[in-house]
């Protein structure tokens, strides 16, 4: 039996049990956090309200796709965020709710303490991989976790920093002053910027020549497969044998991979017509063929693990991930986990982007040590910086840290997107930097590719809102109502998109779906009389492998001119078309509008961002900078805003982090 002392005194307005019920009511705690907490104390002969309370905001925290629960976050005030109760349900008797922890020291060294003497909780030792005895909870310092995510963090953080370091290139290149020199030529050769500033793109290519893991981080249009595209070039040359993949998190990030690494191939082989046969070969065998990391790992039905894993590793040699900031913790240690040992790993992404929609933000962990203020730096250990100064010819800063870590990574800052799109990068920049003042300058300036839909008391903006997306709309409408080919009409629908803050609620993707129906029936562009009506647009919400098709695949309703019948159309990631019965498709919803968080890895032409009025309403909390940030960079050519200036400059302060304990381990300084 427990029997658990502390320092700490729980004061509840009701029995926790109870209180846990009320606080479901109001929705500050989900069903599954209560029930949670009570089997997990359960397995205690004596149920202990500190312990219940614990295990229900370590639950709470892992809903919110925290990995853990630092014990110093806890509000000792109002630790389950009750609200307090309104006048009506006062008058009409209710008791008010309160929740409070008291101590004289400090809270979470004494909920520390607490918790080490509890039967469920481990706490490990530094070399320790896993508990022995298989307790449900870690305690780490002062984080609590459930420990499958500790050890999920665990594997990523001993995997990466153990290929947080040099490759055998870098050890020839050391021997070897000939083929020194030669990488150093072609690299002159393929990065001839001619501006005395710093070319991060080479560097980012000299990093990942010479370290097993590197991470090529930067916003959209900065290079980051243009770069990779070289690396693989240099790299192939090198290796003719070298066997590389290329994968994505999601079918939709695959195909644009692939997409992107066949234009930059196409560029290359423009740029290096006269060069000698061995580059030209190196540049034919550039794979283009992208896949999704769970086609890549092997799915096994109805099981969580994959087909490669430790003991059944991938066949490769090179692994380039793309939309990392996407891979959430779990998968990012199946993936580290499969691995081959000698393989080389290199990540692409956008730290600064949304976390993944599942627990982690195992990029901006990766990244989190160059963070200083609100903006990043890189440093280089002395040998790195020699070298890398050495390869590129240019000086680069050396740091004082000594992290493995630091020497594998590489931001790129600068944009080349297309010139009409220099409104969306500097109110993106703007937004990153969290500066509202900037924003309020960005909005001033009129940009033409900008444009607000302010929400008024009246409805003007809201028409005005609905009639822009109607004529967005019409263009692929009018190709299905032509017979135009599937993929045409797919292209088309991928120019324009509504992203909404939100899943429910009138400004949620749910009332802008309804919204937009209307106004296009009105119209005549569409007939929804029944579920399924030409150039219904789809959103898949689940992964069905028999059929090929996953969470978050878009497609659209058409006639197939064969059976005359209506069929969904969707873009495989190898570009080819497929149709699926409507009757055969998995859990799908609308989507002329889709969640922000959804839309990650796409891009589209033109983008409406639609926020909730209201800036003290609920909803206003799920809003933050990276929310807004990725956004607008979904954006190529057109950005508009649906809202109001409070609200947007509101999310703009809003910095979310996820709690997790990855970044300490991997930076020494955190
Ligand atoms: N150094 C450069 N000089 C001029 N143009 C460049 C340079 N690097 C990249 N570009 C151009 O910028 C555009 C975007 O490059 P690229 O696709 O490599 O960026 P990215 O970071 O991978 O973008 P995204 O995140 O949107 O996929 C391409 O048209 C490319 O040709």
């Amino acid at each position: 039996m427990d029997t658990l002392t502390s320092n700490i005194e729980l004061q509840c307005s009701q029995p926790l049990p109870q209180l846990l019920k009320l606080a479901e009511q109001q929705s500050v705690i989900t069903a599954l956090d209560r029930h949670f907490a009570l089997q997990l104390s359960g397995l205690l002969t004596e149920a202990e309200p500190l312990l219940l309370l614990l295990l229900t905001l370590l639950s709470k925290q892992l809903s919110s796709q925290h990995s853990c629960l630092p014990l110093d976050h806890i509000d000792a005030s109002n630790p389950l965020g009750l609200r307090p109760l309104t006048a009506v349900q006062l008058q009409t008797g209710a008791a008010p709710l309160s929740c409070e922890l008291r101590c004289q020291g400090d809270l979470a060294a004494e909920l520390s303490q607490f918790l080490a003497q509890s039967s469920l909780v481990w706490q490990p030792q530094a070399n320790d991989v896993d508990d022995p005895q298989s307790r449900p909870l870690v305690l780490q310092g002062q984080r609590l976790y459930l420990r499958r995510y500790w050890r999920y963090e665990q594997q990523v953080a001993s995997k990466l920093l153990s290929l947080a370091s040099d490759n055998h290139i870098a050890e020839r290149l050391e021997r070897e002053p000939a083929l020194a020199a030669q990488v150093t030529n072609v690299l002159a050769q393929l990065f001839n910027s001619q501006s005395p500033a710093i070319d991060w793109q080479k560097v980012a290519a000299a990093t990942s020549l010479t370290r097993r893991l590197s991470v090529i981080t930067g916003g959209p249009g900065t290079g980051k497969t243009t770069t990779v595209t070289k690396v693989l070039l240099l790299l192939l040359q090198l290796q003719p044998e070298l066997h590389v993949r290329l994968v994505a998190p999601t079918g939709k990030a695959a195909a644009r991979l692939s997409e992107s690494i066949k234009g930059s191939k196409a560029r290359l082989q423009a740029e290096l017509a006269s060069s000698a046969p061995a580059l030209q070969a190196a540049l034919a065998a550039i794979p283009e063929e992208a896949a999704t990391i769970h086609r890549l790992l092997g799915v096994i039905p109805d099981d969580s693990r994959f087909r490669h894993r430790h003991d059944n590793p991938l066949l490769l040699d090179l692994l380039i991930v793309d939309e990392a900031s996407m891979v959430d913790l779990p998968l990012m240690a199946k993936l580290l986990d499969a691995l081959p040992e000698h393989a080389q790993l290199i990540l692409l992404g956008d730290q600064d982007q949304l976390a993944s929609v599942e627990a982690g933000a195992v990029l901006a962990d990766i990244c989190h040590g160059l963070r200083v203020d609100d903006s990043w730096q890189m440093q280089y250990s002395a040998k790195q910086a020699a070298r890398l100064t050495a390869l590129c010819g240019m000086e680069l800063p050396q740091g004082t840290r000594q992290d493995a870590l630091g020497d594998s990574l590489c931001m790129l800052r600068h944009s080349h997107r297309f010139k009409g799109d220099a409104g969306i990068g500097v109110l993106a920049n703007a937004v990153n930097q969290g500066d509202v003042a900037a924003v309020r300058q960005v909005w001033r300036q009129q940009y033409p590719e900008l444009a607000w839909f302010e929400q008024q008391t009246d409805s003007s903006a809201e028409r005005a809102l609905l009639q822009h997306c109607v004529a967005h709309y019409r263009p692929y409408l009018e190709l299905a109502a032509s017979h135009a080919e599937p993929q045409q009409v797919l292209q088309a629908f991928n120019q324009f998109r509504i992203l909404c803050a939100m899943r429910s609620g009138e400004y949620g993707v749910d009332g802008i779906n309804i919204a937009v129906i209307r106004q296009l029936s009105q119209a005549q562009l569409i007939e929804p009389r029944q579920e399924f009506y030409r150039g219904r647009p789809i959103i898949i919400r689940s992964n069905d492998y028999n059929l090929g098709l996953f969470n978050g695949d878009i497609g659209i309703v058409l006639h197939d001119e064969q059976t005359g019948r209506l069929m969904a159309w969707f873009e495989r990631a190898d570009g080819s078309m497929m149709k699926v019965l409507p009757a055969r498709l998995p859990s799908h919803d609308t989507c002329f509008a889709m969640t922000v968080h959804k839309s990650q890895g796409s891009e589209f032409d033109a983008v409406t961002l639609v926020l909730p009025p209201n800036p003290r309403g609920p909803q206003v909390q799920l809003l933050c900078r990276e929310l807004l940030y990725t956004g607008i960079t979904r954006a190529k050519q057109h950005f508009s805003c649906s809202g109001r200036p409070a609200v947007f400059n509101l999310a703009v302060k809003q910095l979310t982090r996820r709690a997790s304990g990855l970044a300490s381990r991997l930076w020494s300084q955190v």
